[in-house]
């Protein structure tokens, strides 16, 4: 009768022997060590043990997938064959532990199947059908717990349920190594996983999550994303409020309508009708919004009528108003710009109420505004939709209570709540720099209560509020949700539409600022048309330039005359050289500044740049070039010169290339298995995909390979891999057209 040894069985599930020993062991079944042959009730004990644990990745093949057509032969075993069960595609077979010297990492399927000899792969199934078929013998059930197990033994079970999988966090991308360890395995199995899922990969190659999470289920490993917070995300404070933390707080509105429907009227009238009305000094200031007190309740209004604005503060990630007031003039009816503010409004999500304006107006004609809302999707309640509509005259102040009860009627169905007692959170309306006062900004808090002295992020602004007005010009020292105030200290001016935040840890919200204030710069420098002899050439391609403005810094009278005449000199057709100034004396900030002015160079021969000056340059991004030698200076010059002829480009098909298969490479996109019928194609060519005579893509190459090496070019007659860039819809069949662009000689 065959046996079962321990390392057979571990060799089988991937696990050390001696941990099966332990098992055991801890079971309180026998003593055994790696060597012993298991009796069919200890195999059982093992089977539940890592059944229950999950942790065993092929722990399932050991069980036939149809028990019932196993065959109760008892197969003739004569020699002990170590086996060793590994997966090959997507099927497993038992494998000879005596061709071990097979290195998995190195060699693919098929060889490992070849290495397999014939009668090894037989073994393997009847090992498992013997297994299976000695408990059937035996009645017991296979691969559930044994009905005769001691009392310790199930609580033991029991407990060992309890064992969970492993829970792990994998983040956007992950190198192999980093996984395994997160999954407390080794390398090698992941890159095996990875390689039998036909990706392969070293230790350090990095993963995509969705390939991580595939070998850690594969591994018998929960995951979850890992979310890696950015300096931002762990400087603002963004987590959702406890529903009970919640206080109603009052409406935002913004009015928004075609021209000359009376925006601004009804802006006016809500403010002069209801703001002094009992409140104490209350002449208005005017700082981006306001706030009226209807009965005991308030509504905010933005006082900056109109879609565009209240778009470009949507644009920015800034979610401010509740309610638009879609004013449509009665006389007037529905006008393009009526329609942008619906759709607009749709767009925010933002709930619509109709103020049809203007009804002291001869030729006032409100129901035929109704119809034309109807027409637009905008059914009026009396007629059966849920659009409130409101007659009023702005200039009279006809119902104006009324369209304000309309407000607060929709505010509180929208349930509008905040939770006052946080670090206050909201959004830059607008802002300046005030001679006397420095940056002012106009916030409206959306979250939280902002306090005098709390710290401030608003875009690349920082810093303490040093006080606080109201919409009434009374300083305050706090403003909750919906509050509208205007606040100083602030290091520049934000942008409306800014998010602003109050946070705790102003090292860090330094860092936050100056990081943004680098990005900024960077995209300033993507847009810039500073000059420089870098990008001479592409300003004047892009037909920026056609005077070449230098100014001359020297150590001496004489150096900054000859080289002014050297320079003027190179003035040829396409472009003119301008010495705009000229000096004696170190690079200064007044020369950086009227460079900047009047976008210029600086040509420096024997001098440097004053601190200041290097610095102003850097933030100006002017360019500064500094020489010893004017024969230097010159050959610069003419070189940007000679990127400035304008050149004449002509394109030269060089050869074409058909596809014959494709497959996808997971994080480099489809590869075409392909062969050049004429001419050749070139790392870097242009390309052109051609499919039944029909161009459907043009772009560049992104590799070109023969078999696995990078090449420069693939001539007619020999096969290539190739991928496009951006592009992963290439198929069988398609032409690729390689093309360079080739320049003219003038
Ligand atoms: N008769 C009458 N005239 C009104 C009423 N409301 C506004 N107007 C007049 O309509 C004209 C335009 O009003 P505004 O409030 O400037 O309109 P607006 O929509 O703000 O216009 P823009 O700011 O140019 O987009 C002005 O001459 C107002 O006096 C109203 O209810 N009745």
């Amino acid at each position: 009768m065959e046996k079962i040894r321990a390392y057979e069985l571990s060799k089988a599930f991937g696990i050390p022997s001696k941990e099966i020993v332990k098992v055991l062991h801890d079971y309180e079944v026998s003593t055994k060590n790696h060597m012993s042959a298991l009796s069919e009730y200890e195999l059982d004990v093992i089977f539940e043990y890592y059944t229950q644990k999950n942790q065993v990745p092929d722990f399932s093949m050991y069980e036939p997938q149809k028990k019932e057509e196993v065959e109760p032969v008892e197969p003739e075993i004569t020699e002990e064959i170590p086996m060793e069960e590994i997966e090959i595609g997507r099927k497993v077979r038992m494998v000879d532990t005596r061709v071990n010297t097979v290195d998995l990492d190195r060699i693919d399927d098929e060889k490992i199947e070849e290495l397999i000899p014939e009668n090894v792969r037989e073994e393997g199934g009847k090992k498992k059908q013997k297994i299976n078929q000695k408990k059937k013998q035996q009645g017991k059930p296979q691969n559930a717990r044994s009905k005769n197990q001691p009392e310790d033994l199930i609580k033991k079970t029991e407990k060992k349920k309890k064992v969970e999988k492993l829970h792990i966090l994998i983040p956007e991308t992950i190198t192999v190594g980093e996984l395994a360890e997160r999954m407390k395995k080794p390398a090698a199995e992941v890159i095996k996983k990875l390689m039998l899922l036909g990706i392969m990969a070293s230790v350090n190659e990095n993963l995509d999550f969705d390939t991580a999470s595939l070998i850690a289920e594969e591994l018998g490993c929960t995951f979850e994303k890992e979310i890696i917070l950015t300096d931002e995300e762990k400087l603002f404070n963004d987590v959702e409020d406890a529903p009970e933390s919640l206080k109603p707080r009052s409406p935002v509105v913004v009015v928004m309508g075609h021209v000359d429907h009376g925006k601004t009227s009804l802006l006016d009238c809500i403010r002069n009708t209801n703001v002094t009305e009992g409140e104490f000094g209350g002449i208005t200031q005017h700082i981006g919004a306001y706030r009226v007190r209807v009965g005991d309740k308030k509504i905010t209004f933005l006082d900056t009528p109109g879609h565009e604005a209240f778009t470009a503060m949507r644009a920015r990630g800034a979610l401010v108003t509740d309610i638009a007031i879609l004013v449509v003039a009665a006389d007037d009816g529905i006008m393009p710009q009526t329609i942008e503010a619906i759709n607009h409004a749709r767009a925010a999500e933002v709930s619509i109420i109709v103020a049809i304006n203007k009804i002291d107006k001869e030729g006032a004609n409100p129901d035929r505004v109704r119809q034309e809302l109807t027409e637009h999707g905008l059914v009026p309640e009396e007629w059966g939709g849920d659009t409130i509509c409101v007659e009023v005259s702005a200039k009279k102040g006809t119902n104006i209570d009324q369209l304000l009860e309309m407000v607060l009627l929709v505010a509180e169905m929208k349930e509008l709540k905040a939770n006052p007692d946080r670090p206050a959170k909201g959004t830059v309306i607008e802002a300046q720099l005030d001679k006397g006062r420095g940056p002012v900004a106009s916030v409206l808090v959306q979250n939280g209560t902002l306090r005098v002295g709390d710290l401030v992020v608003a875009g690349t602004a920082m810093g303490h509020v040093r006080a606080m007005n109201d919409d009434k010009g009374r300083s305050v020292k706090k403003a909750g949700p919906s509050i509208p105030v205007e606040i100083l200290g602030l290091s520049e001016v934000p942008e409306g539409g800014d998010v602003f935040y109050v946070v705790e840890d102003e090292r860090k919200a330094r860092a936050v600022v100056e990081n943004r204030k680098f990005k900024e710069k960077q995209e300033r420098q993507k847009k810039t048309t500073t000059v420089s002899l870098d990008n001479l050439f592409e300003q004047i391609e892009a037909g920026k330039m056609k005077e070449l403005s230098i100014i001359v810094k020297a150590d001496v009278q004489g150096s900054v005359e000859a080289v002014r005449q050297s320079l003027e000199r190179i003035t040829n057709d396409e472009v003119r050289v301008n010495i705009i100034h000229g000096a004696v004396g170190a690079v200064t900030e007044s020369d950086v500044m009227l460079a900047s002015a009047s976008n210029a160079i600086i040509v420096g021969f024997n001098v440097r740049p004053t601190n200041g000056a290097a610095e102003a340059a850097a933030d100006a991004d002017v360019d500064i070039r500094l020489y010893r030698v004017i024969y230097d200076a010159i050959e610069d010059i003419e070189k940007a010169m000679k990127g400035m002829l304008e050149p004449v480009f002509r394109e030269a098909v060089i050869g074409h290339v058909e596809i014959r298969t494709t497959f996808k490479v997971s994080g480099v996109g489809t590869i075409g298995g392909a062969y050049v019928q004429d001419g050749k194609i070139q790392r870097g060519s242009k390309v052109r995909v051609v499919r039944d005579g029909i161009v459907i893509h043009e772009g560049e190459l992104a590799s070109l390979k023969r078999f696995k090496d990078d090449v420069k070019e693939v001539t007619a007659g020999y096969e290539c891999g190739l991928s496009i860039d951006k592009y992963n819809d290439i198929k069988d069949g398609d032409i690729i057209e390689a093309y360079v662009m080739e320049q003219i000689e003038a």
